[in-house]
């Protein structure tokens, strides 16, 4: 195996790359070519081969079983596990070129255990990169202000307070706030709101989606879960041992059409209900305002899951579809049965026979 090749001239290419990087607030494209890593003393590679290119400010997941070495791939990026082998860069850098302590300091990273500092305040453990960055005091306490606004912390209530003084989900809050601190392009994300109970879990993961939209970083999101997968992400890979790609896809069609055994296993159950919930309303061609047989209204923006949700619950045959309050359309079953056989949506993949996942017991899985 070759050793991977570490650019002689770090010193002057290496602090223009670091700059590059820096400078670049929103997302930068990351390119891992060929990657592999072999621990000492391990018969196989814990990585072997792996090549992928992520897209500026693409949020991609990596979902795979325990031990398949999705933690590994994620910290060769920022360096804190050097590869065996092959090449990784980033905005077109090789970060095998670059000083490792300054590269971290340009990539957020958040961890399911958190590791904020226990003996450092909530205003101090964000500050943390920003300080090492040598900004000013000044800039220092209006950025840390701002980031525990946007992840719905007040400061004035808890920049002063240590993290045991936090619940769960609060602390992991902070965690993405120090990790957004310096603003960097990238964000390596393992399992950070895995040690959550699930309501916790789910206000974490909208949250996330929304400052996603606003900031449009390049991340990588490693998680077992392959529900949160699908709602998170813009593209996943499904990784088997040694981090062997089965299949990298948007979530739709994964779900419409998986490569093999290994990944249908992985998506479980309920398929059709799945990739209803990935599409709304907007996309999808409705009926007549005037057919619908209820009073009930679903909005536009919510998805063919909620409109299935609503008919199976009320009993109606269809519902009204409103915008701003105003009926846009209808929606009934067969709207939603031709979705899923490929039809009645606009840029829709053709589905195959999913249909009758909708059976009758389809009441007892939402
Ligand atoms: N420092 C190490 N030394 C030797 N082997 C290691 C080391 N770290 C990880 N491994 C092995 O490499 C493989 C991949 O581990 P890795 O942590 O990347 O998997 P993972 O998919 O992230 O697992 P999990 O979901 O359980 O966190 C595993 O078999 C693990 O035992």
């Amino acid at each position: 195996m070759n050793a991977p090749t570490r650019s002689a001239t770090t010193t002057t290419s290496g602090t223009d790359a670091i700059r590059a990087i820096a400078d670049a607030t929103s997302g930068v494209g990351i390119e891992l070519d060929r990657v592999t890593k072999q621990y000492p003393g391990q018969e196989r590679p814990a990585v072997e081969d792996f090549s992928m290119t992520v897209r500026p400010g693409e949020l991609v997941m990596f979902v795979g079983p325990s031990g398949c070495g999705k933690t590994t791939t994620m910290k060769m990026i920022n360096r804190i596990i050097e590869p065996t082998s092959g090449s990784i860069r980033i905005a077109g850098h090789d970060v095998l070129s670059l000083e490792p302590n300054e590269l971290r300091r340009h990539i957020g990273y958040v961890i399911q255990q958190i590791g904020l500092f226990p003996h450092l305040t909530i205003h101090e453990n964000v500050a943390t990169v920003p300080k090492l960055l040598g900004w000013s005091k000044a800039r220092i306490d209006e950025r840390v202000d701002e980031l525990l606004r946007v992840v719905d912390l007040d400061p004035g209530v808890y920049a002063r307070r240590f993290p045991k003084q936090l619940s769960g989900g609060q602390q992991q809050r902070v965690g993405v706030a120090r990790a957004l601190a310096a603003d960097p392009p990238v964000m390596l994300m393992d399992e950070p709101f895995g040690a959550t109970d699930p309501i916790t879990r789910e206000s974490l993961q909208a949250e996330f989606l929304r400052l996603q939209e606003d900031i449009g970083k390049t991340i990588i999101f490693v998680t077992h879960d392959f529900d949160e997968a699908i709602k998170l992400g813009d593209r996943i890979a499904v990784l088997s041992q040694r981090s062997q790609i089965e299949q990298f896809d948007t979530p739709s069609n994964i779900l419409a059409s998986p490569a093999n055994d290994y990944v249908s296993s992985f998506i479980g159950k309920g398929t059709a209900l799945k990739r209803l919930a990935l599409v709304d309303l907007t996309h999808v061609d409705l009926i007549d305002a005037t057919t619908a047989t209820s009073s009930l209204e679903v909005d536009q923006r919510d998805t063919l899951r909620d409109a299935l949700d609503m008919l199976v619950r009320s009993g109606a045959s269809s519902v009204r579809v409103t915008r701003d309050g105003r009926a846009v359309g209808a929606i009934d079953f067969d709207t939603i049965s031709a979705y899923l056989d490929g039809q009645g949506v606009r840029g829709a993949t053709p589905a195959g026979d999913e249909a009758r996942e909708l059976g009758p017991d389809t009441e007892a899985r939402l």
